[in-house]
């Protein structure tokens, strides 16, 4: 199968001072398409992430959004921001502003939406993920569970091209990973583009369409899922794989 190509990542490296984190990175993720990044830690997951949206600059190769090359600044780097809505660890909500108020402060502030047609879109993905109850509430009153479907909310009410998770889960208590993970399997069932830094295995397995596996700044294995959980073919995957089913 053929897909028509969303995020290319071509000769991709990154330094930190010296660190060398991301090396020789190629990948391409198709529109439609669910990749799950999971490696040991400090492999390079987050980083990869980052500079996709550009929060981290890359010292070498290129990155193409939909074709374009990723803008350097401006209002462009703004647009592409709102186009690759990115949810991580921890939800980062306003404490101080509604539910509500949350999902709606960039729809008006960046993409110039009325008050009115903000709130109408957010009561909506609020009542998507699961929340249309919560809306009035604050961040403090809702559970972490909650409150990251809050953040993911708040990331598809710009209408991005794609979604970018990066460890959605690891801050939150046992119990309410899989109601996240619900809303993550939904937002893949309905086709949105999905890049995904988990240790989650069970979402790779179920919702994964491609596995990228790290080690080391570099993309060791890029398979879909029923290969690399039952034939991974390198030792570092194997190797990696051996201790986190073994937890
Ligand atoms: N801002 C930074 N400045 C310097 N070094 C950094 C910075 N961010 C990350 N690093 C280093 O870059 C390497 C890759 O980090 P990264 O967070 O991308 O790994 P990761 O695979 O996501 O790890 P984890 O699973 O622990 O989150 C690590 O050695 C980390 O210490």
């Amino acid at each position: 199968m053929t897909v028509d190509p969303l995020i290319e990542l071509r000769d991709v490296n990154k330094y930190y001072g010296e660190l060398h984190v991301l090396r020789d990175i190629d990948l391409t993720v198709g529109k439609g398409e669910v990749v799950v990044v999971i490696g040991p830690s400090g492999s390079g997951k987050s980083t990869l992430c980052r500079t996709i949206n550009r929060l981290e600059t890359i010292q070498s190769g290129s990155i193409r959004l939909d074709g374009q090359p990723l803008p350097d600044e401006g209002k462009a780097l703004a647009r592409l921001r709102a186009e690759v809505g990115m949810v991580f660890q921890s939800f980062n909500l306003f404490a101080h502003k509604s539910v509500l108020q949350n999902v709606s402060l960039a729809q008006i502030k960046v993409r110039g939406r009325k008050r009115e047609e903000a709130d109408q879109r957010s009561r909506a993905l609020l009542e998507r993920v699961g929340l249309a109850a919560h809306a009035e509430k604050y961040p403090a009153q809702l559970s972490g569970g909650q409150q990251q479907r809050v953040a993911i909310a708040r990331a598809l009410a710009m209408d991005p091209k794609v979604m970018l998770f990066d460890e959605p889960t690891s801050a939150l208590d046992p119990e309410m990973i899989n109601e996240v993970l619900d809303v993550m399997r939904q937002l893949a069932r309905d086709g949105m583009t999905m890049v995904v830094v988990t240790h989650e295995m069970g979402f790779a397995r179920s919702a994964a369409n491609r596995v990228v596996f790290m080690a080391d700044g570099r993309v060791i294995e890029d398979r879909a899922p029923e290969d690399f959980f039952t034939r991974p073919e390198s030792d570092r995957a194997k190797d990696f794989l051996s201790k986190i089913l073994k937890h």
